[in-house]
């Protein structure tokens, strides 16, 4: 895992972003989707909305994914696994790019066939905190014809990721505008966030 953690570290520092394949192996893939939470799809998540907290609003001409928030102490292990490895990719960040990282927030998200998030910036207006967003892709034999990639706005024009199962992209929360694109099948990720403050101080 170092030389990712290393490829990671160097192409956040130089591009503010980074993409990583067989961040998770293809059983650890396949681990997360057999579970329940997955399997249902879904059914089972809750309607994204934008905004934090009190301001929180679903608009469907906005985003229209399915999330459930991973709780650490309850997640199963297949989860943990994944949840493991951000934390040991955090000290490695830090140490690499003298950041002072805390923690992340980790969500299972589910886009049904059609579905999209507009372009947008990660970082709240009221919250600052989410530094780094994180997501790792769960579709196994994804092609481009299934549409539904990452749009990512950088300087030089545009960037397009397919949401490859294994797959993880890292981009600066601040800085990098981007959209998901409507895809003809159901797209699964694990989406989050690195901050720079405990996440257990989040909902103080
Ligand atoms: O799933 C993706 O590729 C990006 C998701 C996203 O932009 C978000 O949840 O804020
Ligand atoms: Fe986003």
């Amino acid at each position: 895992m170092i030389t990712v953690f290393d490829s990671i570290a160097d192409d956040l520092a130089e591009h503010g972003y980074a993409i990583a394949d067989q961040f998770l192996s293809q059983q650890e893939v396949n681990n997360i989707l057999d579970l329940e939470e997955f399997k249902n799809g879904a059914e089972s998540f809750k309607k994204a909305g934008i905004g934090k907290n009190k301001g929180l609003q679903i608009n469907e001409a906005i985003r229209g994914d399915y999330i459930q928030w991973l709780d650490r102490s309850s997640a199963p292990r297949p989860a943990v696994v994944y949840l493991e490895r951000l934390s040991d990719m955090i000290h490695f960040l830090n140490q690499a790019l003298f950041l002072s990282l805390k923690d992340y927030e980790v969500h299972m998200t589910v886009y049904p066939p059609g579905s999209f998030y507009k372009r947008h910036l990660d970082q709240f207006k009221q919250d600052d905190h989410r530094k780094l967003s994180v997501i790792c892709y769960l579709n196994n034999h994804w092609q481009e014809e299934h549409g539904g990639q990452l749009r990512m706005y950088l300087p030089d024009g545009t960037r397009d990721i397919l949401p490859v199962a294994g797959r993880l992209v890292c981009f600066r929360s601040d800085q990098i505008e981007h959209e998901v694109l409507p895809a003809t099948r159901e797209r699964l990720s694990l989406t989050g966030w690195i901050l720079d403050q405990h996440s257990e101080l989040r909902h103080l």
